[in-house]
């Protein structure tokens, strides 16, 4: 297998060839066996905290889209929330606290710090998400990337700890055209081929949040190679909506390079992996 992706001859079922920990014990996605999961009066609520301007660049690596957020911590170790009012405010938390683009609560213990926000789909709409709930795969499914912040100081570091990765998956449903999605999907002609970037700053992912803070958790990986077991996944349990034409958009990406054959990324989600008895709860 030459570079991973999501074709016949480099997709999922080969890349354990490269990745033996494909075969793992906590591989991620997995399909939710809703009458499976349990309640867990533990779980407190999900609190999310993005501070829209720290949002930076939007990217074509190749095998998504994502929106990169600056994850470095500023001299006095603080974060200033610099509502910079020159740019147009499209910050759905009307929350003026100083802890910016974090996640804390939900299953987490500790603070999580907002890394990227990047997307997976399918070559129609019938299935895209990485998840399933009973089996029901829904278009597309968005992953908010976070890593402990608290405990290690790199994401780099993070991602090679069991507990160093926090990954929040929101559900998109086919329906009515999402306005929040439009701010991304207006960007993804700018960033066709793959390494392109664009500055794309201001963007606040609590917009793309559904009105419920409901989830399941449960421990897993990274669902692209190098597939680190590492992940803490919050899986949100209200889809949001996407329509055909935002869809479509996506899947004209390239999954190629200025000199290679062009080639779109019709499709880059992972098929569900087995849960080998881990525990799948719900707040
Ligand atoms: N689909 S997902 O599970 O949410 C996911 C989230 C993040 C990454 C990621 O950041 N990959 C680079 C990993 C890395 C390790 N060391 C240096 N880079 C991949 C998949
Ligand atoms: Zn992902």
């Amino acid at each position: 297998m030459l570079h991973w992706g999501y074709d016949e001859h480099n997709g999922p079922a080969h890349w354990k060839e490269v990745f033996p920990v494909a075969n793992g014990d906590r591989q991620s996605p997995i399909d939710i066996k809703t009458e499976e999961t349990k309640y867990d009066p533990s779980l407190r609520p999900l609190n999310p905290n993005y501070d829209p301007a720290s949002a930076k660049i939007i990217l074509n690596n190749g095998h998504s889209t994502s929106v990169e957020f600056d994850d470095t911590v500023n001299k006095s170790g603080s974060f200033q929330l610099n509502r910079s009012s020159l740019l147009p405010d499209f910050s759905c938390s009307d929350d003026e606290s100083t802890t910016a683009f974090v996640l804390t609560g939900g299953p987490l213990s500790g603070t999580y710090r907002l890394r990227q926000v990047h997307f997976h789909w399918g070559s129609s709409d019938e299935a895209g998400s990485e998840h399933a709930v009973d089996g029901m795969k829904y278009a597309a499914e968005l992953h908010v990337v976070h890593w402990n912040a608290e405990k290690y100081s790199s994401f780099v570091e993070a991602a090679r700890q069991s507990d160093g990765l926090a990954v929040m998956a929101v559900f998109l449903k086919i329906g009515e055209c999402n306005p929040q999605l439009k701010k991304i999907t207006d960007h993804l002609d700018t960033i066709r081929i793959k390494g392109k970037r664009a500055l794309f700053t201001n963007f606040d992912p609590s917009c793309l949040l559904p009105k419920s803070l409901d989830y399941w958790t449960y421990f897993g990986s990274l669902t692209v190679p190098p597939l680190l077991e590492s992940v803490i996944w919050i899986v949100l349990r209200e889809p949001i909506s996407v329509c055909s034409e935002q869809l479509a958009k996506f899947r004209s990406l390239l999954s190629t390079a200025e000199d290679e054959v062009a080639c779109c990324l019709l499709r880059n989600y992972r098929p569900p992996q087995p849960l080998k008895g881990r525990e799948v709860r719900r707040n």
